[in-house]
């Protein structure tokens, strides 16, 4: 385990988990997996019994607190490690469907606890396929953010149906996004960038965040630098489009 001097895979003197063991295929097929359990969906789910196993130290794992940012594909998980001291008091989750990435951002956060006691208490990460399971997950309106950072590009035309923002999964985090809950994507591909811009600008839940807005939100500052991916290309001197919106209630719905 992490305090364990034997263990190869952790670096003694910060007590985190160090990469090269943790390599993975750059690229899953997220369409071709059939060997993820189906999570239960949230209304068969008893968060006392998964909230312990997933913030095992939080003095809100007894499911009286939901889970309100989502990081879908969060990679090593970067972005989670920045927001979890940013947002003591909030309960956040990286979904990732990579086995040993998901494994390396269970023991980075591990390692974190043991290191800081008292923080990173508030951050978890599951293996799953975030395209398939998302409404199991989480309720209707529980999430107020969530996180978008340099997805898997999916070059092909024929395998843009792979992509992790679509018409059709933006209908679903409209569903587990609350009314003023944001999702915020960027990527340093120009197509992929003007892709998400225009799912998102095209999809009647969905309006984007003013220059004001932008410029006020802390989070937005992270999205280029916080993640790993982000770092490379910051450290390649590589653009980056973002695109931010705010889930809306429809006009049409305004009085229902
Ligand atoms: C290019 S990496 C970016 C990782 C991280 N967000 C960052 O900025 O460093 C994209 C990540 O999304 C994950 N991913 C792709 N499709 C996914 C899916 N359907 N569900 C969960 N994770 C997925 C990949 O395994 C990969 O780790």
């Amino acid at each position: 385990m992490l305090q364990n001097k034997a263990n190869p895979t952790i670096n003694k003197s910060t007590g985190l988990p160090r990469k090269r063991f943790y390599r993975a295929r750059a690229h899953s097929n997220p369409l071709s997996d059939s060997h993820f359990p189906v999570p239960l969906s949230p209304s068969h789910v008893d968060y006392s019994l998964h909230y312990p196993q997933l913030f095992p130290s939080s003095d809100r794992s007894d499911g009286s607190k939901k889970i309100e940012f989502a990081d879908i594909g969060c990679g090593f998980g970067g972005l989670l490690i920045s927001l979890s001291t940013l947002f003591p008091e909030t309960l956040m989750i990286g979904m990732e469907l990579r086995d040993k990435v998901t494994e390396y951002v269970k023991e980075r956060i591990l390692g974190l606890r043991v290191a800081n006691p008292g923080q990173y208490q508030n951050v978890s990460v599951v293996r799953t396929n975030s395209m398939k399971y998302i409404p199991n997950y989480f309720e209707k309106g529980q999430l107020s953010k969530m996180f978008f950072l340099f997805p898997d590009p999916h070059f092909k035309e024929k395998n843009h149906r792979r992509r992790v923002i679509s018409p059709h999964l933006l209908d679903e985090y409209a569903y587990v996004l609350k009314v003023g809950g944001i999702i915020y994507t960027i990527t340093d591909v120009e197509e992929l960038g003007e892709w998400m811009k225009s799912c998102l600008q095209n999809h009647l839940m969905f309006e984007p965040l003013s220059e004001t807005e932008l410029d006020a939100d802390p989070v937005v500052k992270l999205l280029s630098t916080a993640t790993e991916e982000g770092q490379k290309v910051a450290r390649n001197g590589g653009q980056t489009f973002q695109a931010v919106y705010r889930r809306i209630k429809p006009a049409s719905q305004e009085n229902s």
